[in-house]
């Protein structure tokens, strides 16, 4: 590892996808909680596959070279700890990007990290084939921006590099309002899907479609008292679009509820319904779903 490494904590489906592409044009090791194999295998939307070698590390082993960026690609409820370890093992203050959904982990360590922090938001799609390999399902595009725009330079830098190496990428001034717009969708298709169990294309019809429609209004009115500017188009055509081109998926947070894993729903919900705290505003049924997710995984 050196002062132009990329290194990766959280070797899940979007570290691996990112290690495997930023490889071909950087310098890039991956941290993770356990070793993995250090050939890792990339299958392309199209179908091929491409194997590399990629340098992998235990967090706890981490020498403590101070890299050029710390991506962490963790689930949000996973970052804070993440980010400790990782600190606690380097020397300096590299260039942090937070690739989380929601918007819990950004504010938080935007204000302790020594130095800079970018925030991506990104519409990849990848999932994990294995220990030893990743599946790009399908592409998108990520947003690279920091809360204050005061390292426009790095975020420039960051999204040519990954333009470069084949992960379409635009450095924008407005990442927290983006932030917030994935974070409206989210929260309008995620815990809905999650509870019914259902595929995303299934909230176009009864009794699904109004519920949606209610979540929407919700968010609207809590996103316009804090000041976050609808898309254009407005909030339902931004959340439609997205649920008729995701038609087939089943979400994220419907697979962590199926595997019994915890889900995002501080980092999504939670933004949210602190915020119709803060400006008063009845959140009934954002409230209900977030209600939902907290049952234990046996008494859904
Ligand atoms: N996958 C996707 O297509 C997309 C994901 N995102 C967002 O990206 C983030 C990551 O998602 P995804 O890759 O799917 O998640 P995964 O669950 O596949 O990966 C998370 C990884 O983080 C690791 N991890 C957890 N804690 C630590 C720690 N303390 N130190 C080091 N590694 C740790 C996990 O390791 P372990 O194996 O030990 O649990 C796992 O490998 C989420 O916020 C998600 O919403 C956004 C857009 C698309
Ligand atoms: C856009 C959507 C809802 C696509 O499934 C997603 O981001 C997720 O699954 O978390």
């Amino acid at each position: 590892m050196n002062d132009q490494t990329h290194l990766i904590v959280g070797p899940g489906a979007l570290g691996r996808l990112l290690a495997l592409s930023l490889a071909e044009v950087a310098p890039v090791a991956l941290a993770g909680r356990r070793t993995l194999p250090a050939i890792q295998t990339l299958t392309t939307p199209d179908g091929s596959r491409r194997s590399r070698r990629v340098a992998t590390f235990e967090v706890g082993r981490l020498p403590s070279a101070t890299p050029a960026f710390v991506h962490l690609t963790t689930k949000a409820y996973d970052a804070e700890a993440a980010y400790a370890a990782v600190m606690a093992r380097l020397a300096g203050a590299p260039t942090l990007v937070l690739w989380q959904n929601g918007y819990r982990v950004q504010p938080d360590l935007d204000r302790r990290h020594p130095g800079p922090v970018l925030c991506a938001s990104t519409t990849e799609g990848a999932w994990l084939a294995g220990d030893d390999g990743v599946v790009h399902a399908g592409r998108g595009v990520t947003y690279v921006g920091d809360l204050a725009n005061r390292h426009s330079r790095r975020c420039l830098e960051l999204a040519t590099l990954l333009g470069q190496a084949g992960l379409a990428a635009d450095a924008v001034e407005d990442i927290e309002t983006r932030l917030w717009h994935k974070l409206a969708v989210n929260a309008a298709i995620n815990p809905l899907v999650a509870r019914f169990r259902i595929r995303n294309g299934q909230l176009r019809d009864r009794p699904f479609r109004p519920m949606v429609e209610r979540v929407i209004d919700e968010v609207a009115r809590i996103m316009a008292a804090e000041g976050i500017s609808p898309p254009a188009g407005g909030w339902d055509a931004l959340v439609w679009r997205v649920v008729a081109a995701t038609a087939g998926n089943r979400a994220s947070m419907l697979q962590d509820v199926l595997a019994g894993r915890p889900t995002e729903r501080e980092a999504i919900l939670g933004p949210l319904l602190a915020a119709a705290r803060r400006h008063d505003i009845a959140a009934p049924c954002l409230s209900e779903l977030d209600d939902s997710l907290l049952v234990a995984p046996s008494q859904r």
